[in-house]
Parts: structure tokens; C-alpha cells; sequence
């Protein structure tokens, strides 16, 4: 059975404060860090790239915390070196922008030493995946429309994680957009293990409470509670 995880969006973080605040989401209780890297070309909106996540790692070496890190980005293929120097420790990228290249990102993700995870839009059905399951440490299933955080949590991406879960029990199936407290069960029912939530913890009146709600959520869907 796979583990559960809290992965915080660091894109509700403090960016001109970032050890800090990634650090205090570390204390509250976070698992890992989920560190959304956009382009400006694969969505519409830039956040950060390699040179930050290299200062964050800088300031939070490898083995204390997993730099979960998804890439939206139309060539996933390039920055796969610059992010494995960056000290990211799983690279998260979107099936729609490697069609072609898919089992190419995946091995240099591999050969770079990170974890492989890939990941699919709403609009995208899940059988594309269907190829690529086996050779992936994750799958991402987006709840929301990639781009921007604090958009509303689509519950009818569960069919794609139910999909998934009942084929392979072992994988680390991930959920990402508009997760709460009050929908967290929607998704653990349907067998997500790896929560990523940014509003839903840095906006929450605990963020420490709510990381413990989310966590709680995972283990009493796999019967740890
Ligand atoms: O990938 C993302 C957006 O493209 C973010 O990870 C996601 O939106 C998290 O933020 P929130 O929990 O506020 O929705
Ligand atoms: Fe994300």
C-alpha cells in the first residue's frame, strides 16, 4: 500500500520569503513540497524555475524535504538536466506536452536520478496513460484547470483515479487543485494518496490542523486509522 503524503503548493507561499515559509509548511507537518514551475507558454502564467529551486535546496538540503516539482512547461524534455542539478527529487510533467517524447522524458528523468511522475489536464482522457503507469513513480490526475492556484476542486476528475487505483494499488496516485478539508474524502475514497493543496493549507485557519485533516483523510481511506 502506498504511503500518504502532503504535498503543500508553495505557490500560496511567500515567494520574497521562501526558506522560511517552505520551512515553516516542513514543521507544520508537510511530507513534501509541491513546486509548480510554469512557462508562460504551456498555461498562462510564470512562477519560478532551476534558480530558485537550486537557492530553496540550497537552504533545505536533500533528505529534508521532497522537492515535489511539476512542470508546466511545452518542453519538459529541456529542463530535466537543470532541474536535477536545481536538487529536485521528483519531476512531475504533462503528458499533453510530450506526446511524442513520452518514454524519452521518463528515461531522462530517470537517468537523472529523480522520480518520474506525469501528469494529464481535465480535459485529457486517462487511457492515454495507459502506456506509461508501469514506468512512472507517480501519476498526477489535475483537478483544475493547470495554471493558477485557488480554483475550484472538479470532482468528476475521481473517475480518472478510481481508473487508475483499481489497476494498480501500489502506484503513488496524486491529486491537484482546489483541495480541502471539506472535499478531501471525494478524492481518498477514490484512492488518491498524495494530496497537494495550496490554498486549502495556507489560507486554512490551521494550516497545521488542515495538513493533519488531509493526512488523515489518505489513512482512513487505507485503513492505517
Ligand atoms: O498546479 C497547480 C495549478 O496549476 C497548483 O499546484 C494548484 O492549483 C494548487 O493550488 P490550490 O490548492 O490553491 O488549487
Ligand atoms: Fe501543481
Amino acid at each position: 500500500m502506498p504511503g500518504a503524503y502532503i504535498s503543500p503548493s508553495i505557490l500560496s507561499g511567500d515567494f520574497a520569503d521562501l526558506a522560511n515559509d517552505c520551512q515553516r509548511i516542513l514543521d507544520l507537518g508537510a511530507d513534501w513540497l509541491h513546486v509548480d514551475i510554469m512557462d508562460g507558454h504551456f498555461v498562462p502564467n510564470l512562477t519560478l524555475g532551476p534558480p530558485i529551486v537550486k537557492s530553496l535546496r540550497d537552504h533545505i538540503p536533500k533528505g529534508k524535504a521532497f522537492l515535489d516539482c511539476h512542470l508546466m512547461v511545452s518542453n519538459p524534455l529541456q529542463w530535466v538536466p537543470d532541474m536535477a542539478a536545481a536538487g529536485a527529487d521528483q519531476y512531475t510533467f504533462h503528458y499533453e506536452a510530450a506526446v511524442e517524447k513520452t518514454d524519452e522524458v521518463i528515461a531522462s528523468i530517470k537517468e537523472h536520478g529523480m522520480k518520474a511522475g506525469i501528469t494529464i489536464k481535465p480535459g485529457t482522457p486517462v487511457e492515454v496513460l495507459d502506456p506509461y503507469f508501469s514506468k512512472v513513480d507517480l501519476v498526477l490526475i489535475m483537478t483544475v484547470e493547470p495554471g493558477f492556484g485557488g480554483q475550484k476542486f472538479m470532482p468528476e476528475m475521481m473517475s480518472k483515479v478510481k481508473y487508475i487505483r483499481e489497476r494498480y494499488p501500489e502506484l503513488n496516485i496524486e491529486v491537484d487543485g482546489g483541495l480541502t478539508a471539506d472535499n478531501i474524502d471525494v478524492a481518498t475514497q477514490a484512492g488518491a494518496n498524495c494530496i497537494v493543496a495550496g490554498t486549502g493549507v495556507y489560507k486554512a485557519e490551521s494550516p497545521r490542523d488542515a495538513i493533519v485533516v488531509l493526512r488523515n483523510s489518505v489513512l482512513k481511506q487505507q485503513g492505517k486509522l
